[in-house]
Order: C-alpha cells, then sequence, then structure tokens
C-alpha cells in the first residue's frame, strides 16, 4: 500500500490526492512507503526560478551578451556574486534588477527569470541546489560549468 504525506499540509492519505499524477511521485512505481508529496513542487514536478550567473575564464562558454571574451578568474567571479548577494540580502535591491545589467546569462534581459523547468533540464549542481530552495529563497552561490550563480525560486 502507498501512504501519501504531505509536508506542507501535514496531512496523510492512503489514497492519491487530488490532481497529483503518480507518476510525479518519486517511487510510485516501486511502491515504496511512505510517499512523500512536495506540494511546493505544484505536483507537476517542475518549479520556476531566476538566477544571476557570473561567468569565468573557465566557464564552458566563456562569453556573453556582456562580455564577448570573458577572462575573469573563478576567484573574481566569487567576489563578485557574493558582493551581489550582500546587496540582494540587505534589501538594497532585488536579484531580477541586478541580473538586468550584470547576469552573463541571456535570461538577463528577462531580469534573470528561466522560467518553469523540471528535473534533468538544468545542470545536476544548478538543479539541486534549485530544488532545495522554498519560494521566495535566494540560494548561496552555485558552482556550475557556466560559472557561478545565485539562483532565487519563484514558484
Ligand atoms: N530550460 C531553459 N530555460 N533553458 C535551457 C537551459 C539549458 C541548461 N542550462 C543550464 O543548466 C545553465 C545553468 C542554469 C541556467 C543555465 C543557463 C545557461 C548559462 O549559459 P551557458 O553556460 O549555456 O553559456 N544558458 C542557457 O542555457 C543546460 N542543461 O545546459
Amino acid at each position: 500500500m502507498i501512504y501519501y504525506y504531505n509536508r506542507r499540509t501535514k496531512e496523510s492519505t492512503w489514497d492519491l490526492p487530488e490532481g497529483i499524477d503518480p507518476r510525479d511521485i518519486k517511487g510510485y512505481a516501486n511502491n515504496q512507503d511512505p510517499q512523500n508529496i512536495d506540494p511546493l513542487e505544484g505536483g507537476d514536478g517542475r518549479i520556476r526560478a531566476s538566477h544571476l550567473l557570473v561567468k569565468h575564464e573557465k566557464s564552458r562558454r566563456p562569453s556573453s551578451w556582456k562580455e564577448p571574451n570573458i577572462t575573469r578568474t573563478k576567484d573574481e567571479a566569487l567576489a563578485l556574486i557574493k558582493s551581489y548577494h550582500s546587496r540582494i540580502i540587505s534589501g538594497e535591491i532585488t536579484l531580477g534588477e541586478l541580473a538586468v545589467t550584470e547576469s552573463d546569462c541571456s535570461s538577463a534581459k528577462r531580469n534573470g527569470d528561466l522560467s518553469y523547468f523540471g528535473r534533468g533540464q538544468m545542470q545536476p549542481s544548478f538543479e539541486e541546489a534549485a530544488f532545495k530552495l522554498k519560494v521566495g529563497e535566494l540560494s548561496e552561490p552555485v558552482w556550475s560549468d557556466s560559472g557561478v550563480h545565485l539562483i532565487l525560486r519563484t514558484d
């Protein structure tokens, strides 16, 4: 028997809750107990996030709309991203506002918005960090092959 527990509402049930597709529930096919449905992923397993990316000389593509040939070192990229992190958590500026001028990703044009994505779409380190965030939460600096990111989960 499969037992469902909704971490947000603290409800438990033996029946598949309304609107949840069994395929989205990890372990469903293997009949493992207990099944935790993470309602925060809206049931369809996708989340929405924005990010600010600072690339460096060893990025998988050391070029961006901002800078055709990116030569900063990883340490310099980290120092930059940490300064951005401080400014955002102090309330001086939002990630979206800062991404417009500072992000080395083309999503800068959309305030860093990556729209909705599911597992398997982003690089593993980015996906792992993003799916751990609660809605509205800002990540610490996250490394991927692209560079170093700040991630804000928005849905
Ligand atoms: N589904 C959406 N919205 N787009 C496809 C994303 C593809 C995905 N991209 C990433 O994982 C990097 C890290 C997180 C965001 C992201 C953006 C990269 C960063 O820049 P780049 O290293 O490519 O030059 N630019 C676009 O892809 C991937 N599997 O490579």
